[in-house]
């Protein structure tokens, strides 16, 4: 088994769905988490790739960009799908979460906080509920919608979801509409080494 750290600055956001993939494989890892303070130094260190952070470390090979590191572990961990096709759903479902990424970007990014506040609605009211309409239309084609997104195993897809649905905007009840998302995310939660995870991990905001 390769030796993996994990960098990121202390928030799930772009490092949790490796984070839980790591959990639900029971891969040991090292969780470094850089202060902000200390990221300058760090960035111009030229130790990460692209100067950005998560970078996953294996075995001294640096590797960044969140969803190819998510999907190299994955991959690794028997949680990337069975064969080609289950591979490509999986990342069409990981892709159409992904879309929601630049939205939330300008919502964090925005100083204004009337026009945050603008923003933050639009998204409650229309673009997250779009994206969770089309993400349960993707789930029902599959086993009716009973099982997990792909086949008839946990990937990586449900892990991301489980992430989606714990984003800090608008809050974890964001698939309360959705009763097919809705039963997926509380089996995937309650798997033990997922269980196990979310209640050991640093609290944060995002
Ligand atoms: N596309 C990249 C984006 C990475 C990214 O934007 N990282 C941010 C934190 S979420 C970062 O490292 N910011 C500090 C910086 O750019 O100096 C990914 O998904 O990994």
């Amino acid at each position: 088994m390769p030796s993996y750290k994990l960098y990121y600055f202390n928030l799930r956001a772009r490092a949790e769905p490796s984070r839980l993939i790591l959990a639900a494989a029971g891969v040991d890892y090292e969780d470094v988490r850089i202060k902000r303070e200390n990221w300058p130094a760090e960035k111009a260190s030229g130790k990460f790739p692209l100067g950005q952070m998560p970078c996953l470390e294996v075995d001294g090979v640096m590797l960044a960009q969140s969803n190819a590191i998510a999907r190299y572990l994955a991959n690794e961990h028997g949680l990337a799908g069975k064969n080609n096709m289950e591979k490509a759903r999986a990342d069409m479902i990981v892709d159409t979460m992904g879309d929601l990424s630049p939205h939330l970007v300008k919502i964090i990014k925005e100083q204004d906080e009337t026009k945050k506040d603008e923003l933050k609605k639009e998204f409650t009211s229309k673009t997250l509920p779009a994206c969770n309409t089309s993400l349960e239309k993707l789930l029902i084609q599959n086993n009716g919608g009973d099982g997990y997104f792909v086949g008839s195993e946990l990937t990586w897809a449900d892990l991301v979801f489980v992430n989606h649905v714990q984003r800090p905007l608008p809050g974890p009840s964001s698939v309360d509409a959705f009763p097919k998302l809705k039963a997926l995310y509380e089996k995937v939660i309650a798997l033990p080494k997922i269980s196990e995870w979310i209640e050991k991990r640093p609290k944060t905001d995002m």
